[in-house]
This record gives C-alpha cells, structure tokens and sequence, in this order.
C-alpha cells in the first residue's frame, strides 16, 4: 500500500530564523499523525522548529485549514512565524491576503513586500484558565511556585492561541536558557506545558528576547512569543503597544492595536523544496 505521502513536495523556509516546514496536503484526505511529523524532523536536512501542514479549507471564505506540529509531534494552535511562511508560499498562487483558520482560531495574513509579511494573530488570552494555569492567578504577575533556581521570582501567563510564559530580566543573553527552558517548560502550573520567554527592556519600543519552545526547545525566534512578550510588557507598563523584538534569528515589529488584535511583521525566506519518500515512513508505521 503506497504512502500517501510518497513523493509528496515539502517546502523548507524560516520565519526570522524560525525553521519551518511547509506540507500542503490540500487535496489529499491525510491527517500527519505525531510519529510521521517527527520521522519527518529525523530525515537528513528535515529537521525543524514546525511543520505547517494546510489543509482545505474548514468554512466559507478560509484559504486553508492548518495543523501545527512541533518538532515532538506535539501540536499547537499557534505559529506565527510559521504562518507567515504559509503566506509565502501560498503567495506564489498570487493571493496577497490570506484567512487561515488552526484549532485555536482564525488568522490573517498580508504581504508588505516580497519577503515581509504581517500576521494578524487575533487577541490575547490573558485570564489564567485560557493561558491556562493549573490554578487561578493574576496572569500579570504568577509567582513561579514550586521555584526553579536560577529563574526569577514571578512571570507574566500570555496565550495567542497557545501558552507563554514571559520572565522579565536584566540580561536576557545571560540566562541559561538549555538548562532553565525544559525545567521552566514542564513546570507543573503548566497543564499543557508552556514557551518559556527570556525578555530585557532595551527602551519602551525595543526589547530583546530569547525563548525557550514547548515542543521544539531553544529557537532563534518564536513569533507568538514576540506577541506574547509584548502584550505581558504593556501590560507591566515596561512597553509602548508598538515594538521592535530583537530575536538571535531576526527582529519581529509588534503591534498590539488599540482594538485588541496582535499583528506581527517580520521577514520570511524560501530555502529549499525536497520531496516525501515512503521510506521516510516505514519505522513511524510502528
Ligand atoms: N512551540 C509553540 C508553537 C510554535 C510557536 C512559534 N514558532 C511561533 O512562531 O509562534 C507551541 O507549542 O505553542
């Protein structure tokens, strides 16, 4: 029985030096199960950060329907920099605005130029049952209980459509984000584990930031991280609603309008096409 998959076109891009995959499976009846996305990240060349894979259109007026896999198969609601790749690439078929739906929403995307795209990642979640926490407090200011040594105190609890934990510091390149991003990432007021933000106030419209991914580990840039910083630094009265984050693998501009929807602009770049082999599969059949 041949893969569905077999010969199947994969595209290679980063979003800031977010390494993505971009799987179309428009067309094809194929849900990636968690074993095949990470048999996907074991292939020479393949690994990523996430694997977008779009799907046909759920609703009336949607472009597509996306699934988000990290690179342990573990699924999300959110990508930013994965999304404006999908722009990108669904930008060759000459649609410059995109509505594309995942589990956790709807998103909007639109082309500035060639390779800038912005991401309207709809509003925050900011109560501690959607971020969500294992118990109620004030997503503002969560005091990190049981501590973690070497991690401040207290962090701000964002989600835009998947979990953030923000931490404020004075030297975000100093923090031992290998040894801290696990700990921090499975900590248990964490029920769906969360992405563990380093960020360091440069001035009230540029901020540095590391960011440790749920599912992924260490990554040069996370896009709803950037959102999520924002919105915990506004609300902290550290941040102008607009700012540059400065990310290892590019910076993203923030936006959080005064209507309460979150866009992200930054860079995209095309780095290869390959193609799926049903080999690729054999040992995820398992
Ligand atoms: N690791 C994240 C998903 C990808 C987020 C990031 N790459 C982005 O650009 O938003 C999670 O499990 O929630």
């Amino acid at each position: 029985m041949p893969h569905p998959l077999d010969n199947r076109p994969i595209l290679r891009m980063n979003g800031a030096g977010n390494e993505i995959l971009v799987l179309d499976l428009r067309g094809l009846d194929h849900v990636l199960a968690p074993q095949e996305a990470r048999a996907i990240a074991a292939a020479p060349g393949l690994r990523f950060d996430q694997l977008m894979a779009v799907h046909d259109p759920r609703a009336e007026g949607d472009d597509a329907f996306m699934r988000i896999y990290n690179v342990d198969g573990s699924r999300s609601g959110a990508c930013g920099n994965g999304t404006r790749c999908v722009a990108y690439a669904l930008a060759r078929e000459g649609k410059e605005r995109l509505l594309l739906a995942t589990d956790a929403g709807r998103i909007e995307t639109r082309r500035e130029a060639e390779t800038l795209f912005t991401v309207d990642m709809g509003e925050p979640r900011l109560d501690w049952r959607e971020i969500p926490l294992a118990r109620q407090a004030d997503t503002r200011a969560v005091a990190l209980d049981p501590p973690v040594e070497g991690a401040p105190a207290h962090f701000s609890a964002v989600s835009m459509g998947n979990p953030h934990a923000v931490f404020f510091v004075p030297d975000a390149r100093a923090v031992a984000l290998e040894t801290l991003g696990g700990k921090l990432e499975r900590h248990p007021l964490f029920p769906e584990r969360a992405n563990i933000s380093f960020a360091q106030i440069l001035a009230r419209d540029d901020i540095l930031l590391r960011v440790w991914e749920r599912g992924t580990g260490a990554t040069q840039a996370c896009g709803s991280a950037a959102c999520a910083t924002l919105v915990a630094a506004v609300r902290a009265g550290l941040s102008e609603r607009r700012a540059r984050l400065r990310l290892p693998g590019g910076d993203l501009t923030i936006d959080w309008r005064t209507d309460n929807h979150v866009l992200m602009t930054g860079p995209v770049e095309f780095e290869f096409e390959a193609r799926l082999t049903a080999a690729l599969f054999e040992d995820a059949a398992t």
